[in-house]
């Protein structure tokens, strides 16, 4: 029997995630963030998360011409309105910032990325997480995507220290599909997993809430999805319904296709309780399945911030 991290929530935390309703101005779609991250900081939470791309369109012929340059880090202000953006709106609200998603492109490389930028309560920057797994999928008639015709990779799980709460995974959408990256991030201790992510109208309907309940029964933790709201007319209608499950997959909240903030409070009792009454964490037969914890993991590696 393997023994893991226990996930630690220090003092229960309020978060609020943001169905953003977004457009093709940028500098609109940064105010109107601005706006709703502070209507959600009003309401009284700690933690406000945006959606995946909240500062642009969704999709391949877009990113390029939204991308904004960070490296080296800080990136030069009259290049970079988003990130200097969200540094201003955690601080001036006191939160720490999620930030949804931007399209960055690496300046040395040429190399662009879909990016979360993560910013503590003072508006420092705590951590990048680039989105690891590249959304390629062909579901003929249906929806095909092409991310890797213009994005590279990330290439770590990203695990962020929230000093007065403790440790939330961050990843972005797509990588909710692959359950190693939640469950490395649940053994090292986090309490919640926050996906940034624009599923849309054929894999939203199907799968949305699934992976999202999947990824919190599998862990015990809480998971949070954050949305953009639906545009009917755009090239990628957004599914929309952001939502908040508790450790035992049970949906606390949850929006439906138009802009909205919903909230929820999240206490380490639940996880604790959930990890009691299903105890998998030492039920696990690392003994039968060794290569699953075995593997060398790019959490280790150096961040980009620090
Ligand atoms: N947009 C994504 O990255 C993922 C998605 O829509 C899906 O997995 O389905």
């Amino acid at each position: 029997m393997a023994s893991v991290a226990r996930s630690i929530l220090k003092k229960p935390v309020k978060i609020s995630l943001v169905q953003l309703l977004s457009g093709t101005d940028k500098a609109a779609n940064l105010k109107h963030a601005a706006s709703q991250v502070a209507k959600a900081a009003s309401g009284g939470s700690n933690i406000v998360v945006l959606p995946e791309c909240f500062n642009s369109p969704y999709g391949t012929e877009h990113f390029p011409k939204y991308a904004e340059p960070l490296l080296p880090l800080p990136p030069v202000k009259d290049q970079a309105p988003s990130y200097y953006a969200l540094s201003a709106m955690a601080a001036e609200n006191n939160v720490y910032l999620i930030g949804g998603s931007i399209p960055e492109l690496n300046p040395s490389t040429k190399k662009h990325y879909n990016t979360c930028l993560i910013f503590g309560p003072d508006g420092a920057l705590l951590s990048i997480h680039r989105k690891t797994h590249l959304f390629d999928i062909d579901i003929p008639g249906k929806v095909t995507f092409r991310e890797s015709e213009v994005l590279s990779p990330g290439n770590k799980v990203t695990l962020v220290d929230f000093p007065e709460y403790g440790k939330i995974a961050v990843a972005i959408c797509y990588d909710i599909r692959f359950p190693e990256l939640a469950t490395i991030a649940a053994r090292k201790g986090a309490f919640a997993l926050i996906y940034p992510g624009a599923f849309n109208l054929v894999t939203g309907a199907l799968h949305w809430k699934l992976l999202a309940q999947a990824r919190a029964v599998d862990n015990q933790i809480y998971v949070g999805m954050c949305s953009p709201a639906r545009v009917l007319d755009s090239s990628y209608p957004a599914w929309g319904h952001s939502m908040i499950l508790d450790p035992m997959a049970a949906v606390l909240a949850e929006a439906q296709e138009d802009e909205a903030i919903i909230e929820s409070e999240l206490n380490e009792e639940k996880i604790l309780e959930t990890r009691r009454n299903i105890p998998l964490e030492t039920q696990r037969r690392f003994d039968v399945y060794p290569d699953v914890s075995a593997g060398k993991v790019a959490y280790e590696e150096p961040d980009l911030v620090g």
